[in-house]
């Protein structure tokens, strides 16, 4: 129903027009008369679907609204108005045996009226909670706050539900607060202390909102004294339930979800997953709860929205332990804790949260997953016979258990994240955005659909709860990236903008394709700055810029998913051109390597080239070979050096004694002397001067060129081994000038490595 208008008033100055929610839409809200106030600066129009009403819940008969104004603050206004006669909540609440001792409390959500992509294949959706039952009985997970009250009673319904021992948090927000708060509200007085088990970031949570003067869980607190402990869970804690069943937790914190975690019980095999293995649809009126009938596409789905853009930091639940005897966290629910272990672990988690964040590279990734799939228990059926660590239900807090599908589920998530692993190792595309109220973020999924059906991976990064080095450090190790940013107060948001800053000013980023978007409600310079900005900065798009007003509408979405395709495209084929480059560049540097600058300067020793003319002693046959490797040794008497290469020189010439004329050629007539030797070190035969002007030395007997410019003949008189040439002494004996005008001939090489 479009009906009735209301006004709430915001304490930044704006005034919101606010039409009804589908899901309160029987109701009429009025805005309380004392909070109402006039508007002081302007109005403006959102349709039903863009409110972050989607936040809002009915607690007794109160209304409560979030919103989220970026423009001009980035905390959260909280306004609370009236709700005249509120009508009951109808809370479709099940209970479902999941094993011996086990029992599921599933709250089942049939309307999908939240526009969020992952709730986008409309089967509405559940959330699961758990009790465990041994000789104490603990409690896992725990619903929003707008169930709170048909939650808290379903437990007193459950039959051995006198009191909780344990409340297990395998995951917890704001939203659960006011559900933890009546929880332990509802635990007789006489109870002894409820342990609260956690990871750090939930501990941290619960920590503040106890310091919070008046917040629900503080009074709780208060009320219910100081018994109840949070316990911090850590790598191996474990918890014994009695009546041999133990509950073990490993954390298992992703970017979404920090402070995730997964419990598994050693006597049933039912592995609480939270997150993983979670899927958006409801039950159908007669359905088990269970995933029997359901198909693999649902899970896909949520893995894909939630999962799949942080796939490097994914991995399943490492193997569940044996009960260890870990170290426990204990801490008095006081609303001053200050153990100054607590708070050097706080400060330690901090940095390896970060860390793990986005620091870790795909290959890391991967090898990691690979470690954790190997020790992971293979799953098997209920009806096999299996030892305590085998996995047989898999209870996540949405969508239906799996019992059926258990290794088949767990086999394609592991397929899923590899997939993504090896999309992320070849080339990424960051999605860098902000949404202040979810529209922009809802163009952010379909671009990043885009890019992942166009074959790129995808890391996502929200940059409202980002800082300027975590965006650098993303866009160091991308290979595209896009904006993301509605439009507030005639401009895009802060935290987009520092984004755009710490972008620009990245050398990595330089050469990467870009491409903007965002939604906006009637000037929309958000997108048009930030498209601005970084075309003046030199990057080139590989889209125009999307501006939505106010919710995209499926075409836009569909725009934003084939913009998504474009730039995968762009990526591809910048990839590819980089390749060739990198293999380029791969040659060059081993050219480079066998050249490399010792030897090159090797090279740049010039000496003169030269024919040496031979007779073998007992043949006569002559032989003659290209000598530049020769040098004056000494004046008197006067001595040459000639190199001569082992494997390739006539044979008597190596000999003491020998006897050779070394004909040093003009510059002019090089060539002509050299060419029938080029390529074959040395010609020996009756006929190798065929052709060629000679005459025979008196000393040496040997052959002198008579194009050459000079000759000197000469006797070997000893030699040195070096290596892979003998270096032969010999003494000149008589010498001429052939060529009064001719010049050296020189042999100039670029490399030491070759004559
Ligand atoms: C405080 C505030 C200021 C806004 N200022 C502008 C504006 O100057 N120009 C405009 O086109 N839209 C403006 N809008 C409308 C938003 O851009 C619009 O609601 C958009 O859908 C928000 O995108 P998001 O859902 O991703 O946050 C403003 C909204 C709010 C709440």
């Amino acid at each position: 129903m479009q009906g009735a208008v209301h006004s709430l008033p915001l304490s930044i100055g704006y005034q919101c027009t606010l039409l009804q929610q589908r899901h309160v839409k029987k109701q009429s809200i009025v805005a309380s008369k004392k909070t109402a106030t006039k508007s002081r600066n302007q109005s403006f129009p959102l349709r039903n679907d863009t409110l972050s009403m989607k936040n809002s819940v009915l607690a007794g008969n109160r209304l409560r609204c979030n919103f989220v104004a970026r423009a001009c603050s980035s905390r959260r206004q909280i306004q609370t108005v009236d709700v005249a006669s509120a009508p009951e909540v109808a809370v479709d609440l099940r209970f479902t045996q999941v094993a011996d001792g086990v029992a599921a409390i599933r709250i089942i959500d049939h309307s999908t009226n939240n526009f969020e992509e992952q709730y986008s294949q409309r089967l509405g959706s559940t959330v699961n909670c758990y009790l465990v039952k041994g000789e104490q009985t603990a409690l896992i997970d725990l619903p929003s706050e707008a169930v709170a009250d048909a939650f808290v009673k379903s437990l007193s319904v459950a039959t051995w539900t006198e009191g909780l021992q344990h409340i297990v948090l395998n995951d917890f927000g704001p939203k659960q607060a006011a559900t933890l708060a009546a929880v332990l509200d509802a635990q007789p007085v006489t109870n002894p202390p409820v342990e609260i088990w956690c990871t750090n970031p939930t501990l941290q949570a619960i920590t503040k909102l106890l310091k919070q003067e008046g917040s629900p869980l503080q009074k709780a607190w208060k009320r219910f004294g100081l018994r109840a402990r949070l316990m911090l869970v850590k790598k191996g804690t474990s918890m014994d339930l009695g009546n041999e069943r133990v509950l073990n937790f490993f954390p298992t914190s992703v970017p979404r979800w920090p402070s995730g975690m997964c419990t598994y019980d050693s006597e049933s095999g039912a592995l609480f997953t939270c997150n993983f293995f979670s899927s958006h649809v409801a039950d159908a009126p007669e359905s088990s709860g269970f995933d029997a009938d359901v198909d693999m596409d649902v899970w896909r789905h949520y893995f894909n929205v939630n999962l799949s853009p942080v796939a490097s930091q994914v991995s399943l639940p490492p193997v569940p332990e044996r009960p260890s005897t870990a170290a426990h966290h204990i801490q008095n629910l006081s609303p001053t804790p200050a153990d100054p272990e607590a708070m050097k672990m706080r400060q330690n988690s901090k940095v390896s949260e970060k860390l793990n964040l986005w620091a870790e590279n795909a290959k890391r990734a991967i090898l990691k997953m690979n470690k954790t799939l190997a020790m992971y228990p293979q799953p098997v059926k209920p009806t096999l016979e299996t030892n305590s660590t085998d996995v047989r239900v898999l209870c996540p807090k949405h969508g239906p258990m799996v019992k059926e599908q258990v290794a088949e589920l767990l086999a394609q998530y592991n397929a899923w994240i590899k997939a993504e692993l090896t999309k992320l190792d070849e080339s990424f595309v960051a999605v860098i955005y902000a949404s202040a109220y979810g529209n922009t973020g809802i163009m952010a999924q379909a671009v990043a659909q885009g890019l992942r059906d166009g074959g790129v991976g995808v890391e996502m990064l929200n940059c409202e709860f980002s800082t300027a080095s975590e965006v650098t450090e993303i866009i160091e190790r991308s290979s595209g990236f896009v904006v993301g940013t509605p439009t507030l107060g005639g401009h895009m948001p802060t935290p987009v903008s520092e984004a755009l800053g710490a972008i620009l000013k990245e050398p990595s980023a330089k050469g990467q394709p870009f491409g903007v978007f965002g939604s906006y409600g009637w000037s929309g310079e958000g997108v048009q700055l930030a498209d601005q900005r970084l075309r003046d900065g030199g990057f080139t798009a590989a889209f125009d810029r999307i501006s939505v007003k106010f919710t995209p509408t499926s075409s836009d979405l569909d725009h934003c998913k084939a913009s998504g395709e474009e730039l995968a495209k762009e990526v591809q084929d910048l990839a590819k051109i980089r390749k060739i480059e990198t293999k380029k560049k791969a040659v060059k540097s081993q050219v480079s390597a066998v050249v490399d600058p010792k030897t090159v300067a090797i090279g740049r020793i010039t000496t003169a080239m030269s024919v040496l003319t031979t007779k073998d002693a007992n043949s006569g046959v002559p032989s003659m070979m290209a000598a530049s490797w020769v040098s004056q040794a000494s004046f008197t008497p006067p001595g040459v050096t000639v190199a001569l290469p082992k494997e390739n020189s006539p044979e008597g010439l190596l000999l003491l004694n020998a006897k050779f004329t070394l004909n040093v050629l003009s510059k002019e007539r090089t060539l002509g002397l050299t060419k029938p030797l080029l390529n074959k070190g040395f010609k020996t035969g009756n006929d190798i001067f065929e052709g060629m002007n000679v005459g025979e030395s008196e000393s040496s007997g040997c052959a002198i060129l008579n194009d050459a410019a000079s000759y000197l003949d000469c006797t070997v008189v000893d030699r040195m081994d070096c290596g892979d040439h003998w270096v032969m002494l010999c003494h000149i004996d008589s010498g001429d000038i052939l060529d009064e005008s001719a010049g050296t001939s020189f042999h100039y090489r670029t490399s030491g490595a070759e004559y």
